[in-house]
């Protein structure tokens, strides 16, 4: 703001509230989110599905962002979810929608961390899924990690099918079980791809 200028406060809200899949999410404008609400719900929707007929009870969100996934799938199905994300304030806002999905529907618990996805929980007991939403880049050497890891089921949600094919070739013992494509991006040629892989 320059000198003599004077500050106009628009909001008193830190964050604004978008409800998806059943859990009002808060973002913040440093924080990733998905562009394209009502198909971002649809994804959440998948892996819930996934997720609940898994009967799993552990699950690692990475990527978490504001923890659109983890919150989601944990407001439907009892889990234990941990969720990591490098940006703080994305982490900031999944604490405080934790907080409040808690305070009104107590199924699941949270835990969101701010760090690398690929080390934060290495030293972690091992959870029954991993759901991984990176960047376009892909999830890098994390792939090799989970390949030897012995994770029974994998969830990955990718807006770039070129590095998933790159990455599903460094993760061998893993088959494609379930697929699904998300027009996240009307009008563009890129999409979202829900995929399962099962340990063989
Ligand atoms: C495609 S967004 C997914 C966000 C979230 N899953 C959602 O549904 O809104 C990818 C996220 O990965 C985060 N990220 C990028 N590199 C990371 C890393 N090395 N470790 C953890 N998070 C990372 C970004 O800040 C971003 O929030």
């Amino acid at each position: 703001m320059l000198e003599g200028e004077e500050e106009i406060v628009l909001t008193e809200h830190e964050t604004l509230t978008v409800p998806v899949a059943g859990v009002s999410l808060n973002l913040r404008p440093d924080s990733f989110f998905q562009t394209n609400t009502a198909v971002a719900e649809q994804l959440y929707e998948q892996a819930a599905d996934w997720v609940a007929a898994s009967g799993a009870r552990t699950l690692w969100d990475l990527f978490c962002g504001v923890g659109g996934f983890g919150l989601s799938i944990g407001a439907r199905v009892p889990l234990q979810v941990t969720g990591v994300e490098v940006a703080p304030g994305a982490v900031a806002a999944a604490r405080q929608s934790a907080a409040e999905l808690m305070a009104r529907n107590p199924l699941s618990s949270f835990d969101f961390r701010v760090g690398d996805a690929a080390t934060t929980l290495r030293d972690e007991p091992l959870p029954d899924v991993v759901l991984v939403n990176p960047p376009r880049r892909g999830i890098g050497p994390l792939a090799e990690t989970l390949e030897v890891s012995g994770v029974p089921q994998v969830v990955y949600s990718s807006c770039n099918v070129e590095s998933l094919a790159r990455d599903l070739t460094r993760m061998p013992t893993y088959a494609v079980a379930d697929a699904r494509v998300f027009d996240m991006f009307p009008q563009t040629r890129h999409h979202e791809v829900l995929v399962r892989l099962v340990r063989e």
